[in-house]
């Protein structure tokens, strides 16, 4: 039985929870992929840093190129992040015929298909469970469970961090900046948490999701982003009134063969399984044309839910070796991809607008909505104690975004339109 070894790139709340679960899990590793597995080395920054770990100080370099050109490491498991030297290091290790595992959504968001082909031409495998809703096993859900469907729709909370803000700001009225501190205490935020808080975190895991459910080239700008820093405490509040909660929603949906794709705060109707995940928990819901509805659940950052999706690939690779085959999870040949326009994109609309407060000012909005096309599911108006205006909330039927855009263009002109002050797509 050959023992495989393990080069670690990066001993931070993931790299922690790998060595966790490799010498807890030992026993169950070795008889399920047929080899030992041992971590020969780690990649820091700063030997010197305290740890909640202890490893042997023998391990650690702060030289990635003692991993990477160590000819006794089979495997490198990159959970280190950041994109630039990632990737050099990673397709540096191709070169050398080492297997990669790894978390970062961002390098394969932006590089995933020149990595692959790397990793082709040099017969070794790349996994990336972890780079999608940690816990959960979406990823080979998608390449390998589904591969006879055809998926139509992928929805999901694919971002821990803004799930867990969200949801400690609609359950306790917490304030959005002493959460945000919290979530990064645990270990759930980005390095940068911008990348979070701004959408561009779920982004890079939506351009994956759609690039495998819909085997479609997706670029990382085919998706239109917006984060979470906007909504308001008082949004939550009228949401929760009409019975909606707010979620940071990816959606990338395909019909005709035309997709869209987007990452944007949405008002989730409470009855809609999506509403009442929360926390740092992740749900991903896929339809396919055959299976229906399906739904997958579980905790989407952290440390040891992420390591168990890179330990779960770690697995795989070393159970390929033994095999004397490679799995990579990609494609033969892309389906052309063919975006949709926004006359395409149609959803209902939940809008806040702060208006004059007189005769005639409701039927002056909803005119603009009847010369659009665009038909109202339900209008609220009433007084604002503290100012003087009045706040009218609209839910729209299904309207398509162009319409959605010329109405809005039209509001920002009218003198008794104060301010829009929220615009959310509804789903459910
Ligand atoms: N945290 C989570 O819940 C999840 C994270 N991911 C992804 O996993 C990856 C790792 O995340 P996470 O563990 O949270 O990150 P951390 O910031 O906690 O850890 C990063 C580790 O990499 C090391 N490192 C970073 N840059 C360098 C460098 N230039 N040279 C040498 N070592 C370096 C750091 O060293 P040192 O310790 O000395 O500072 C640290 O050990 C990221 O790609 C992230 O997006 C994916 C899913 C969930
Ligand atoms: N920062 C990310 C970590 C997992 O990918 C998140 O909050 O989901």
């Amino acid at each position: 039985m050959k023992k495989i070894n393990v080069g670690l790139l990066g001993l931070g709340t993931v790299g922690t929870g790998v060595v966790r679960i490799v010498e807890n899990h030992q026993h169950d590793l070795t008889s399920q992929s047929g080899s030992p597995i041992e971590i020969v080395k780690i990649l820091v920054q700063d030997k010197s840093k305290a740890r909640n770990i202890s490893v042997s100080p023998d391990l650690l370099t702060d030289n990635p190129w003692d991993v990477v050109e160590n000819p006794e490491i089979d495997v490198l498991v990159e959970v280190m992040g950041g994109i630039e030297l990632a990737k050099e290091l990673i397709l540096a290790g191709l070169e050398r015929g080492k297997h990669i595992v790894t978390a970062n959504k961002d390098l394969m968001a932006l590089h995933g298909p020149e990595i692959m082909a790397k990793a082709a031409e040099k017969g070794c495998d790349v996994f990336y469970e972890a780079a999608v809703a940690g816990g959960i096993p979406i990823i080979r859900t998608l390449t390998d469970s589904f591969s006879s469907d055809r998926i139509t729709k992928i929805m999901g909370i694919v971002n821990g961090t803004t799930n867990f803000i969200l949801t400690k700001m609609s359950q306790e009225g917490a304030d959005y900046a002493e959460v945000l501190k919290e979530a990064q205490a645990l270990g759930y935020a980005e390095a940068n948490p911008t990348s979070d808080v701004e959408g561009f975190d779920a982004a890079r895991k939506m351009t994956i999701l759609s690039t495998l459910g819909f085997r479609t080239e997706v670029a990382l700008g085919d998706v239109a982003v917006k984060g979470i820093f906007q909504i308001s405490k008082e949004d939550i509040a009228y949401g929760k009134r009409l019975g909606y909660e707010v979620k940071l929603l990816g959606i990338a949906e395909r019909e005709d063969e035309h997709i869209s794709i987007s990452v944007q705060p949405t008002m989730v109707k409470k009855s809609h399984p999506l509403a009442s995940v929360n926390g740092v928990f992740n749900a991903v819901y896929v339809h396919g044309e055959a299976v229906g509805e399906t739904m997958f659940y579980g905790a989407g950052a952290g440390e040891l839910p992420t390591a168990t999706s890179i330990v779960a690939d770690l697995v795989a690779v070393v159970r390929n070796l033994n095999l004397g085959i490679v799995g990579r999870r990609g494609f033969v040949s892309y389906n052309e991809k063919k975006l949709k326009s926004d006359e395409q994109i149609a959803s209902k609309n939940f809008i806040l607008l702060h208006v004059e407060d007189k005769a005639g000012v409701l039927a002056q909005i909803t005119q603009v909505f009847a010369e659009y096309g665009v038909s109202l599911e339900s209008v609220l108006q009433h007084p604002n104690a503290v100012n003087p205006f009045a706040e009218i909330i609209i839910i729209t039927h299904d309207a398509n975004k162009a319409a959605m855009n010329q109405v809005l263009e039209q509001f920002e002109a009218m003198d008794v339109v104060q301010s829009i002050k929220s615009v959310y797509r509804v789903e459910g």
